[in-house]
């Protein structure tokens, strides 16, 4: 069987040790030659890339493994870079969080201001990773789920049109996870239809492999509880923020009780509500700050100093075996049915073709060719199309280092307002994000 080169790229990240974990999980089906870590942060590399070298003598010592920041380094020779960056760390995405909140409005990673603000970091990471991967490697492809997934899709689509880049992001999979359990099944005896934008999303048909329909049982456990279930899916998902999310999908059903919804949808359908539960004080970042990152980072050094990973308390990122069923995809042609973020070209019957949306698709060794999902009602397609407004007005301000664009861009989001709110929140973000962001005119 082939073996493939893998750099993951963001190698200082907190999910980096779940991925490692997974891709040793799944060496049967995608086995590995080589493994590199990539990042620009020399001394979150290190200490990841210290303690996983230990796990990887211990547990893979055929894999060659190695961590570099040297670019060339990491992406000459690769097969598949998975990629997973967040450009400015921690430290933005509070201030992403927060300062939307001193204006009165939800703060968010993704969605609204804070989403906007990080999509404009990330095109400028995203992009020099791809010109990375196609010098060293010109025939690669990129897995990326960096976020904000969709504003980096439209970056690409635009900037790269002819890049190996596949853009995809584990809600949907993590939803299925959870509606697989309210009906007793397995996910992957599951197929879905949906339609939407990244995090901005709905559910329109959950069968079996006969064809028995699940979405009326599904809706009615989720108009009562939301996606929370009895069994623990994961483990991040249990801190209170996730559990409140995931309980609000009761209400974000009772707008459109005809389809399941995404749950970042609260984001836009409840703005109000987000913002009156939010603790200015103490946002998400705060939580995985004190949680997520500081348990993977205190791991890392406890492997470092007893030179063993043994016992250790790395997982597997169980959710992220949907990475190697998207490289078994394109490595052996499987044809896997699965949710991505690809330009619509009449997937959405009505909706524009240049629009990057999230459906199912048909995955092969050519990459995804997306399913018709046919028409879709007026309400999800008015929303869609603001929000999808909303981002390529950003991926255009990014190009042409436009402020009025931008400004169009924050008023246009559902999340703020109005014009005067919206460009009080952008003129704080321009400040907090000047070593980051384009000069805007
Ligand atoms: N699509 C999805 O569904 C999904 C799911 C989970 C996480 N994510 C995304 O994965 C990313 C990582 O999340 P995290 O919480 O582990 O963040 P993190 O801050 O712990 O890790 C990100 C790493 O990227 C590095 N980095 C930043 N800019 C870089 C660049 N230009 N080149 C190389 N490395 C760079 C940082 O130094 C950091 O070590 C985020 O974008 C997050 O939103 C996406
Ligand atoms: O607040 P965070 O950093 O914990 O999570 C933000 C990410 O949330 C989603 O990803 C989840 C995923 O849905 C879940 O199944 C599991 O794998 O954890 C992930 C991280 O919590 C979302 O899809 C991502 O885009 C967000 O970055
Ligand atoms: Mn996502």
């Amino acid at each position: 069987m082939e073996k493939f080169s893998v750099v993951i790229a963001g190698g200082g990240s907190t999910f980096t040790p779940g991925i490692v974990m997974m891709l040793l999980d799944n060496a049967d089906r995608f086995p590995l030659r080589k493994l590199k870590l990539y990042d620009n942060d020399k001394e979150r590399q290190e200490v990841l890339g210290k303690a996983l070298e230990i796990l990887m003598k211990e547990q893979a010592p055929e894999v060659e493994f190695s961590y570099t920041i040297d670019p060339k380094e990491a992406f000459a020779d690769i097969d598949f870079c998975m990629a997973h960056i967040r450009v400015g760390k921690y430290e933005m995405r509070e201030k992403d969080e927060k300062i939307p909140l001193k204006h009165g409005v939800a703060g968010q990673e993704t969605c609204g201001p804070g989403g906007l603000a990080y999509g404009m970091r990330s095109i400028t990471g995203m992009l020099e990773l791809i010109d990375y991967m196609e010098k060293y490697s010109p025939d690669a492809w990129m897995l990326n789920y960096s976020n904000p997934a969709a504003i980096v899709a439209e970056a690409c689509r635009i900037l790269r049109p002819d890049s190996k880049v596949l853009n995809i992001c584990d809600m949907p999979v993590g939803t299925l996870r959870r509606m697989s359990q309210i009906i007793n099944k397995n996910p992957k005896d599951l197929d879905v239809s949906y339609f939407g934008l990244n995090h901005f999303g709905w559910w329109t048909s959950v069968k079996d492999k006969s064809g028995k329909e699940y979405i009326d049982e599904i809706k009615e456990y989720v108009s009562q509880n939301g996606y929370l279930t009895q069994v623990e899916v994961d483990t991040q998902h249990t801190d209170p923020s996730w559990q409140e999310t995931h309980k609000k999908a009761k209400d974000l059903l009772a707008v459109d009780p005809r389809f399941l919804p995404n749950t970042y949808l609260k984001y836009y359908l409840y703005p109000d509500y987000v913002y009156e539960n939010m603790d200015c004080t103490y946002t998400r970042a705060n939580e995985v700050m004190d949680g997520r990152e500081k348990q993977v980072f205190d791991e890392a050094r406890k492997i470092i100093k007893k030179g063993t990973a043994k016992n250790s308390g790395f997982h597997i990122d169980a959710h992220a075996s949907f990475i190697v069923d998207l490289a078994c995809a394109i490595a052996f042609n499987t044809h896997e049915r699965m949710i991505m973020i690809v330009e619509n070209n009449g997937a959405i019957a009505n909706f524009p073709d240049d629009a990057m949306v999230e459906v199912p698709c048909i995955v092969g060794s050519d990459g995804p060719e997306a399913i018709c999902q046919g028409n879709i009602p007026m309400f999800e397609q008015a929303l869609m199309f603001q929000q999808v407004t909303v981002e390529k007005l950003l991926v255009e301000a990014y190009i042409e280092k436009s402020y009025q664009k931008l400004w169009q861009s924050f008023t246009l989001s559902k999340t703020i307002p109005s014009a005067k709110v919206a460009k009080d929140i952008l003129d704080d973000l321009i400040e907090a994000n000047r070593d980051y962001w384009p000069e805007l005119q």
